[in-house]
């Protein structure tokens, strides 16, 4: 037994008091867990683009004050009553998609979406109804079912997932959201063929990690589209073969022409892996007549919306999204850090840099100026 079991823990987190204002570093109260709860002291987090979608305001669920991250690892300090899959002292990544084996969705075995507590994680608490955070008094809301931007989070116990003692937290809290997103984007929701073509628009870590899977599905071309080029020669690490700068062909006329004519006709997959509802039609229109699926893996602000001509998908092109890169994640996120510590998987490539709690606005600005690839704030 912890000598912290049962009682309110006092830490440092980094609060989002409102949307557009850097975080501030406070201490808080993380309350004890309540029946199938999990506190977890976390020790390192990564800083994924979609803290900062939210961060933006641009986000139809986001609340304030919260503590966002999505992206962490930890070890178990206590757990509720209940719960009977974890001990204090577990290694753990906190995962935002659940998974009960129990719900409409788990049980359909066709989706990774588990619906069991997706409402009151959008509220922004616990499935009971309540928060465990709280600052100077005042009530934070929960983010993504994790908060992982803090020293100590609870989560619920679907929410969570025990891994290989033996894994660096440090490194694998990556396989928390953007590694294992674009990874499986390519393998599970493509299902990307040996002999492919295909083309991922944004750089950063979830659209590499598209091109580790293409890569790994055996694609004999992967064209890394963005218009930041100083992410070209770190891209041919994780399988990326041709570059294409929008901005350099911007007077070849439509960006989705350009590539059609360039590879004999499109590509068989495309992935958009930005949040930019216009760059979503190019890669729709950019795949091969008769049989191109173009996959959705960027999240766009409220109120955005797609559009094509419906033609595009008469003849053949499928447009598809992906959440979490379609794994369960419970069973499947352990496998992912068993392939990392087999080296079948590239995750220390993906870390650009590290920096403490006190530093996570740098970790914000790093991105925006699109020097970094996943900052890591190390606890
Ligand atoms: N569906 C899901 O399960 C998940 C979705 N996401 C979303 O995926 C997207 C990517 O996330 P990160 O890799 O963390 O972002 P990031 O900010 O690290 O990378 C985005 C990249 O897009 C590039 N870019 C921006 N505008 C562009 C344009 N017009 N054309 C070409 N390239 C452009 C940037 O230069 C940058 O390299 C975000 O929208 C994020 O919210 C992230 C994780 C999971
Ligand atoms: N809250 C947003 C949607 C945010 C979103 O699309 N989240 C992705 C994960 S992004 C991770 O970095 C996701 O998997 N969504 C599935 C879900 O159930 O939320 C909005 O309301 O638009
Ligand atoms: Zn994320
Ligand atoms: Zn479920």
């Amino acid at each position: 037994m912890s000598a912290t079991e049962g009682k309110v823990i006092t830490c440092k987190a980094a609060v989002a008091w409102e949307a557009k204002k850097p975080l501030v570093i406070e201490t808080i109260e993380v309350a004890a867990p309540k029946a199938h709860e999990v506190r977890i002291k976390i020790t390192a987090t990564g800083v994924c683009h979609t803290d900062s979608f939210t961060l933006s305001g641009a986000d139809p669920e986001g609340l304030f004050p919260a503590v966002l991250g999505h992206e962490g690892a930890g070890i178990v300090e206590s757990v509720g009553e209940g719960v009977t899959n974890f001990k204090a002292g577990d290694h753990v990544i906190a995962l935002y998609i659940p998974q009960c084996n129990e719900c409409k969705f788990c049980k359909s075995g066709k989706t990774n979406l588990c619906q069991k507590i997706r409402v009151t994680q959008g509220q922004g608490v616990m499935p009971e109804g309540t928060s465990r955070l709280s600052c100077k008094g005042q009530k934070l809301f929960h983010f993504m079912g994790t908060s992982t931007f803090a020293e100590y989070t609870v989560v619920a116990d679907i929410s969570l997932t025990k891994i290989n003692e033996k894994a660096p937290l440090e490194k694998v809290c990556l396989l928390g959201c953007g590694i294992s997103t674009g990874y499986g984007a390519a393998l599970n929701t493509a299902k990307v063929e040996p002999g492919s073509t295909c083309a991922v628009w944004g750089l950063g870590a979830v659209g590499l990690a598209v091109g580790l899977g293409c890569k790994k599905a055996g694609a004999a071309k992967i064209y890394g589209i963005d218009i930041n080029p100083a992410k070209f020669e770190l891209a041919k690490k994780f399988g990326f073969t041709d570059f294409v700068n929008p901005k350099e062909v911007a007077d070849k006329g439509a960006l989705q022409n350009y590539l059609i004519d360039l590879t004999d006709g499109g590509f068989d997959y495309t992935f958009e892996c930005i949040g930019n509802v216009n760059i979503m039609r190019v890669a729709l229109e950019a795949t091969h007549k008769g049989w191109g699926t173009s996959v959705v893996i960027g999240v766009a602000g409220g109120g955005q919306e797609i559009s094509t001509r419906p033609f595009q998908l008469v003849v053949g092109r499928v447009w598809k999204g992906s959440a979490f890169g379609g794994w369960r994640s419970v069973s499947d996120v352990p496998k992912l850090v068993e392939s990392y510590l087999q080296n079948d998987l590239l995750v220390d490539e993906f870390i650009t840099h590290e920096l403490k709690l006190e530093q996570i606005n740098e970790a914000f600005d790093l991105m925006h100026e699109g020097k970094s690839i996943r900052s890591i704030i190390k606890f």
